[in-house]
């Protein structure tokens, strides 16, 4: 049976079961919005003081050196904390201390931590004259050492909004009340209606992961002795932890209290260890340098290698067929079963999918099939040159995949010339920063609508095999050594068959109500990523919708009505459900009368309809208060 006809029926299959109310506007029929707008000016950071350390701390005429040298120097000088650890701690008195100055923004954006302090984090000597990039990231910009380099922060577009204006967790709603769980907003605003897209390919849709990969891992934060932040349902934010409240009539997961969500590592926004709010660390290179197949340290890096003919390692499985290296130690990435290896790679995430697993190989192969043709072209190279040789055209090559094929697929043909076409090439800047935006990372690049449930799985023709869950290819690496179907050639084949989900409001219930479902690695037994996705957005303080809509040049909502200039009517409607007590509350605050209130709090009869104006005015005459009268209206604090 030819493959397509297979995927045909699945796809109608699909589309029968599929309902497209819920699909967004087409793409024309939405506002353009400006590139590269500057950051908006009224964005401001709230200033409530966050109760630590320095809470009493007077926020001014101190010399803020003496005092907090005295604790820096202790951790200095601490011998048993890793790095890491130290980074931490005085991350956390930076934090301490911008809360105690809050009320002095200017002077905490100019102040920079003594040099002494920052000891850790020695300024780079880069070598202008380098041939190669170093692994880190460090010195790619030779006037800004550490921009876009491994373990820096995140940037921003616009500035954090927390709770306590430092750090905290955003939980309120503009209208004072507490934001809905993260969980509530993904139950009531998704579907798993899944519509396939005919216009990509699921091999699209994990090369757009592999690139993101590549580009950030906000990795889990340490605790003070340098350890990774573990979260229990017991935990609270002041642990370190982020946690997302399950309600208890959850349809899935109501045997579960929470989904316990460790923060991502915190650091200093521009490695001068100046203070100011929390910011977020990236602990791969920002820059498209294939971290996940090389590294982002130079330790794994040269752990990644051969050390021989500028290779990398690999596991051989037959001539020409080679898969990542494994870890030998004797840990399973089968359940249980010892044969089944766990694959590594320069990114923790490699076997997060199998697709994703066989990608990572193929820029494996490549870089060897390249290091071995430079070997014959130049038999007088070293190890060394060969690799970073191998490397360059590596990552060039997947530099111009990313940027002429992959992007134009994903922004569409009209959207990508306008920006990346041949008679405006993209050139590099260096004085525009490399650094990821959080906004980036953490919500418009999250494209977890396009994740389908099934994967296919083909022959060297293209001869439908079978097709295996996200379940069984995800965490887990059985499949890839099932080498009589083809182990991961057979994935890949099938990838670029699969049609990829399409971008809407469905999400695979894999994804949304089983993630991470009996891998048996974490301490909640499940995962929703869209309510991750929407609580990681939140605990890294990025600002509401409304502030984004300003920023690409849209009106400030006012009501939910004025989203109706780029979200369906029904949509705005299931957003004014779930945020709904909010919202039903704000209402209830508005039509709550001045004269009602008049009549609720002095002793009287009768009151004027406008308290403000006398009585004697045409339309103003005083009426009883027993009538047309409603009191305020309670049912949405109930
Ligand atoms: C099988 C498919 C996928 C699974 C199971 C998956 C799972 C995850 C998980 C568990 C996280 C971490 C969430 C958190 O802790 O906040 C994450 C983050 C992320 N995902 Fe996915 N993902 C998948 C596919 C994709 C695809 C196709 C894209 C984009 C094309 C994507 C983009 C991202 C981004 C940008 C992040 C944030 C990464 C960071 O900054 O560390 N993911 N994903």
């Amino acid at each position: 049976i030819e493959f397509r006809e297979i995927q045909d029926e699945l796809d109608k299959e699909w589309a029968s079961k599929s309902h497209n109310k819920l699909h967004g506007k087409p793409q024309e029929h939405r506002r353009r919005y400006p590139f590269g707008k500057e950051q908006n000016p009224h964005a401001h950071v709230h200033s409530r003081k966050r109760l630590g350390c320095f809470a009493e701390f007077p926020a001014t005429s101190v010399n803020i050196q003496d005092i907090i040298g005295a604790q820096v120097a202790q951790i200095l000088d601490d011998e048993t904390l890793s790095d890491d650890a130290r980074e931490h701690v005085i991350a956390e008195i930076a934090l301490g201390v911008s809360s105690a100055l809050l009320s002095k923004k200017h002077f905490l954006q100019e102040f920079e931590f003594p040099k002494e302090l920052c000891s850790f984090r020695p300024e780079p000597v880069c070598d202008r004259q380098a041939k190669y990039r170093e692994i880190s990231g460090i010195c790619n910009n030779l006037d800004r050492p550490y921009d876009g380099s491994a373990g820096t922060t995140y940037s921003r577009i616009l500035e954090p909004d927390y709770d306590d204006g430092i750090g905290q967790r955003r939980s309120k709603s503009k209208a004072g009340g507490l934001l809905p769980s993260a969980r509530e907003c993904s139950l009531k605003l998704f579907t798993n209606t899944t519509r396939f897209s005919q216009l990509f390919t699921n091999y699209f849709v994990i090369f757009g992961q592999f690139m993101v990969h590549d580009a950030t891992f906000a990795g889990p934060g340490n605790d003070k002795n340098g350890k990774q932040i573990s979260c229990t349902c017991n935990s609270v934010d002041s642990d370190g932890c982020v946690n997302i409240a399950i309600p208890p009539n959850d349809p899935f997961m109501s045997d579960q209290k929470c989904m316990a969500i460790p923060i991502v590592a915190e650091g200093f926004p521009n490695h001068a260890c100046s203070l100011g709010v929390r910011e977020q660390k990236n602990a791969n290179t920002h820059h498209l340098d294939m971290s996940v197949v090389y590294g982002s340290s130079k330790a794994l890096s040269d752990n990644l290698r051969e050390h021989n003919d500028g290779l990398l390692r690999t596991t051989n499985v037959k001539p020409l067929q080679e898969y990542l290296p494994t870890l030998d130690n004797g840990k399973s990435c089968g359940d249980g079963d010892p044969t089944v290896k766990c694959f590594i790679a320069g990114d923790g995430r490699v076997l997060e999918n199998l697709v994703l697993t066989s990608i990572t190989t193929q820029w494996v192969r490549f870089h060897n099939q390249l290091a071995r043709t430079l070997k014959k072209l130049h038999a007088d190279w070293s190890d060394d040159t060969l690799f970073e040789e191998a490397k360059k055209i590596n990552v060039a090559v997947y530099q111009s995949q990313v940027y002429n094929d992959y992007l134009r697929v994903l922004l569409g043909k009209t959207l990508w010339k306008k920006h990346f076409s041949n008679d405006k090439p993209v050139r590099y800047d260096p004085k525009k920063s490399a650094s990821v935006w959080t906004e980036f990372a953490s919500a418009a690049m999250r494209c977890h609508t396009f994740v389908r449930s099934f994967y296919s799985r083909a022959t060297r023709d293209y001869q439908f095999i079978d097709q295996k869950s996200l379940k069984e290819i995800s965490g887990r690496a059985t499949i890839a050594w099932d080498l009589a179907n083809g182990g991961l050639d057979a994935i890949m084949r099938g990838a670029v068959c699969d049609f990829g989900s399409s971008w809407d409001l469905s999400f695979s219930d894999d994804i949304r109500h089983h993630l991470f479902e009996s891998t048996g690695n974490f301490s909640t037994k499940r995962f929703d990523l869209t309510s991750m996705n929407i609580n990681r957005a939140r605990a890294q303080g990025m600002r509401g919708y409304n502030s984004y809509r300003e920023w690409c040049g849209l009106k400030r909502a006012e009501t939910f009505e004025d989203f109706d200039d780029s979200i369906d009517d029904d949509r705005i409607q299931q957003l004014k459900d779930t945020y709904a007590y909010v919202y039903c509350q704000l209402k209830a605050i508005e039509k709550y009368s001045h004269r009602s209130f008049m009549c609720d709090t002095i002793e009287t009869d009768t009151m004027q309809a406008d308290p403000y104006r006398p009585r004697s005015i045409d339309g103003n005459s005083a009426s009883s208060c027993k009538k047309n009268t409603p009191g305020f209206d309670f049912s949405a604090w109930k």
